[in-house]
């Protein structure tokens, strides 16, 4: 029977649209939407609100587009695993321009190909390494300050070490001011993401292209510098530039650009809730200091030790379940179709709503609670979307998870720790959920670990 709810059809004018309403003439639901990004719920009680309302498929508009989000694991298949039907990715226009059309994030479906091939080839197993035993090391540094503060804003942290880490493993970016320079620019770009793409002087969004070119030209001198032989890193830029069929200039500097957006903000949110959510299951802490201390016992902190961290693997998980960072996944229709019994037309933005599949009842059971042992079973095929599925898979899902693990092994092995606000509301104008509060914590440092030196190092 459902094989009939997902064929193409020639003839779905009797099918319905998704319910829903397309707002005021020309900007649509657009004003709601900025409304919702400017405030502390941040932008996913846009789409919470109208799936209350509609249910688990609606329709909006938005920047000038039809979008439809959709929350079944059925149509997550039918969209993301590209089987039968076509669905390429894309993001609103103004996405597409501060990050350029030769992103991977962007890049017409012949583009990607190329460029996501010659990219994942560089995340082989020894510079996955490097970068792991880098993002340890800052991580260290940076809790050895917390021990003489006894306090901390996890987020803050957490910010800076992802983002030094990428830096160090993109593109050997260590000076201390030119990575503050820098991430204020990335700050820009990912603010202005989501703005109204008005390019006049003072709006949100012109600021993000002015952050964009500055970046692009940082980046160009660095490739220079490089190709006159005045500079020789070991990091992915060099291989990306001396590799036999190197991807042109425009597809770097665009995929460089992607990578530190797609990764730094990502993980470092991740990385805060998941905090939080310890903080508020203090029997998990329990759980996970025991497993810890069983667990790594005698293990330097490299791959290996990382991979026998089965139930901080949980934690990790059912921390991204809880905050999907990346609420939805957008695809587009390139036909008439029929989804979930709805007729969806050609050119409609399709959403799958990741956060609230992974607050289905019917598929976590008591999806509030944080239970990582729900994870002791495999999830149901589509049922756990937070670094997407299929061939737009998150290109740094590895990577990520190893982080956060590192972070969360230095953390529990290091201190006893509160978090002191508990407010759950959220930053504005944050492209992923950022936590307003950012986190603080009050630490006391377990002496008796042997924390903070960094020859453990692998
Ligand atoms: C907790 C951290 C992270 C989360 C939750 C996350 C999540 C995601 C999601 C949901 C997607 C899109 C999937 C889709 O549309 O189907 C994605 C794509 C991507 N991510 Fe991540 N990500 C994280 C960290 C990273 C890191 C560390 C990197 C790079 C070092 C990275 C690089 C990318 C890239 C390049 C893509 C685009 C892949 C493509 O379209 O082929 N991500 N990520």
């Amino acid at each position: 029977m459902k094989f009939f709810k997902f064929f193409v059809s020639k003839n779905t004018a009797m099918v319905n649209p998704p319910p829903g309403s397309f707002g005021l003439p020309f900007i649509g639901e657009t004003p709601a939407f900025i409304t919702a990004n400017s405030s502390n719920k941040g932008l996913y009680e846009f789409v919470k609100t109208r799936h209350l309302k509609y249910g688990s498929c609606f329709k909006t508009s938005i920047f000038g587009g039809t979008h439809v989000f959709i929350s079944s694991t059925e149509a997550a298949k039918l969209i993301l695993s590209g089987d039968s039907l076509d669905f390429p990715k894309r993001y609103i226009s103004s996405i597409a321009e501060l990050l350029g059309d030769q992103s991977l994030l962007c890049a017409s479906k012949e583009n990607h190909k190329i460029v996501r091939h010659r990219i994942s080839n560089l995340f082989d197993l020894d510079s996955f390494s490097s970068s792991i035993n880098f993002f340890d090391e800052l991580t260290l540094k940076t809790m050895a300050q917390w021990e003489k503060r006894k306090s901390a804003l996890v987020l803050d942290d957490a910010m800076k070490i992802t983002f030094n880490a990428m830096c160090k493993t993109l593109i050997s970016l260590t000076e201390e001011n030119e990575l503050e320079m820098l991430q204020k620019d990335v700050l820009l770009v990912g603010e202005a993401m989501l703005a109204i793409p008005l390019k006049l002087p003072g709006t949100r969004f012109y600021k993000g292209l002015k952050a964009r070119e500055r970046i692009m030209n940082k980046l160009k001198r660095m490739i220079e510098l490089r190709r006159k032989g005045l500079e020789f890193h070991e990091d992915f830029l060099q291989s990306l530039l001396t590799t036999d069929d190197p991807l042109t200039d425009g597809q770097i500097l665009e995929n460089i650009l992607t990578l530190i957006i797609a990764g730094q903000d990502t993980t470092a949110n991740a990385i805060a809730w998941m905090v939080k959510y310890l903080d508020e299951n203090q029997e998990v802490q329990d759980t996970l200091r025991l497993h810890l201390s069983s667990e790594i016992h005698g293990f330097p902190l490299g791959l290996e030790a990382l991979h026998r961290m089965s139930y901080a693997s949980k934690v990790v998980k059912e921390s991204l379940r809880m905050m999907t960072i990346v609420s939805w996944l957008p695809r587009v229709a390139m036909k008439d179709c029929q989804i979930d019994g709805f007729h969806i037309k050609k050119g409609w933005i399709l959403n799958v709503d990741a956060r609230a599949i992974h607050y289905d009842p019917t598929i976590y059971e008591d999806p509030m609670k944080f239970n990582p042992l729900r994870f002791e079973e495999d999830s149901k095929p589509y049922s756990f979307l937070a670094f997407g599925v299929g061939g737009r898979t998150c290109l740094g899902m590895n990577l990520a998870k190893a982080m956060m693990l590192v972070f969360l092994y230095r953390l529990m092995t290091s201190f006893r720790w509160k978090v002191t606000d508990n407010d759950s509301s959220l930053e504005k104008w944050g492209l992923f959920p950022r936590l307003r509060s950012g986190c603080p914590v009050l630490v006391t440092p377990l002496k008796t670990e042997k924390a903070f030196t960094l020859d453990s190092l692998s």
